[in-house]
């Protein structure tokens, strides 16, 4: 987040960053400034203009409302708030407009979400959706440091002729856990009563939310792959109208946030490897199906850490100040 604000040249007067009481009293480094780590505590957000909360849902549950109520905008990276009615749930390439209807607080998708509707929204635009099928391909990132550690340890040891053993993955809090090395897990948390797990079911409900229209029919399947960071999704669409696959490309080529790298005969796709430290969603491998009509497949790639959660909040922030006449 601090990364993402200083890349952005983000104009703030001043930094005040908050974490748990164990984390109080270390010092960050922000263009040669020293910054305190204070207790994040509801005094703590006095004087704060804009707050950007990414520390897991029960602190935003418990702390989002005492920012609000000393005069901050909460910019909320959790799911605690994305489905709750009354709070804006913000892609900034797709509804930018919902940062205005806000009462105090914004939610910021998940990541898998996120880029899959920079990429969508432009063909939602043009042609309409009526179904979407994805198989997500997420790195080990979006289950924290631990996660990245795990991985590394777990191909170490395979490399060197051990038995992997794992504690985090796929779900910290679960019994059963399996290496990634060499591997793909198909759960991210939780699986729920219907068979999907709580980051499947995030993407139907934030792509209806997102796009105000639960019409469209949406079938995710999220696995866990032994990448470090970048998400990667293979995305199959069926749009309202008919297309021609040029003019798709085009379309794609020219919408906001993203990137087309689409050159088969030269093999030039989308990959999480060249993905990761950019901003841009990036999409290729873009190509009609071979049996329906009006079938369109696509392969979609960003860094989860930063269009996945930090930049997207940061874009937010971006608009809220520019329109409050900062910027
Ligand atoms: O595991 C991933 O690749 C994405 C994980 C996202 C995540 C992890 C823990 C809690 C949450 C949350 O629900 O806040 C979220 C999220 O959806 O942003």
């Amino acid at each position: 987040m601090i990364d993402t604000l200083l890349r952005r040249e983000f104009p703030f007067a001043s930094l005040k960053l908050l974490a748990s009481a164990r984390s109080a009293g270390t010092v960050i480094d922000v263009r040669g400034e020293s910054i305190p780590v204070l207790e994040a505590t509801p005094e703590a957000f006095e004087g704060v203009d804009i707050a950007l909360f990414s520390a897991g849902g029960d602190v935003s549950l418990r702390l989002a409302p005492e920012a609000v109520k000393r005069g901050a905008l909460v910019i909320d990276n959790t799911s605690a708030y994305r489905m709750a009615p009354e709070v804006p749930l913000v892609v900034p390439e797709v509804n930018a407009h919902e940062i205005f209807n806000h009462h105090g607080i914004i939610a910021n998708p998940n990541c898998s979400t996120i880029q899959m509707m920079v990429a969508l929204y432009p063909i939602y635009q043009v042609y309409g959706i009526r179904r979407i099928v994805v198989s997500t391909y997420q790195a080990a990132s979006g289950a924290g440091q631990r996660a990245i550690e795990e991985l590394k340890q777990t191909a170490a040891a395979i490399l060197t002729g051990e038995s992997p053993t794992a504690s985090v993955l796929p779900v910290s809090k679960l019994e059963k856990h399996y290496p990634l090395a060499f591997n793909v897990l198909p759960q991210i948390d939780v699986f729920e009563a219907n068979g999907y797990t709580k980051e499947e079911m995030k993407m139907v409900n934030e792509t209806h939310k997102i796009l105000a229209d639960s019409r469209i029919q949406v079938t995710p399947t999220a696995v866990r792959v032994p990448v470090v960071y970048g998400h990667s999704e293979a995305v199959y669409v069926e749009t309202e109208k008919p297309f021609v696959l040029e003019d798709v490309k085009n379309l794609l080529a020219n919408s906001p946030g993203l990137i087309l790298q689409d050159d088969p005969a030269n093999q030039i796709y989308p990959q999480p490897l060249q993905a990761a430290g950019e901003f841009p969603v990036f999409v290729g491998r873009v190509r009609k199906d071979l049996f329906v009509e009006n079938g369109l497949s696509l392969w979609v790639v960003a860094d989860n850490i930063l269009k996945g959660a930090a930049l997207n909040a940061v874009q937010i922030a971006e608009i809220w100040v520019r329109q409050e006449g900062v910027l």
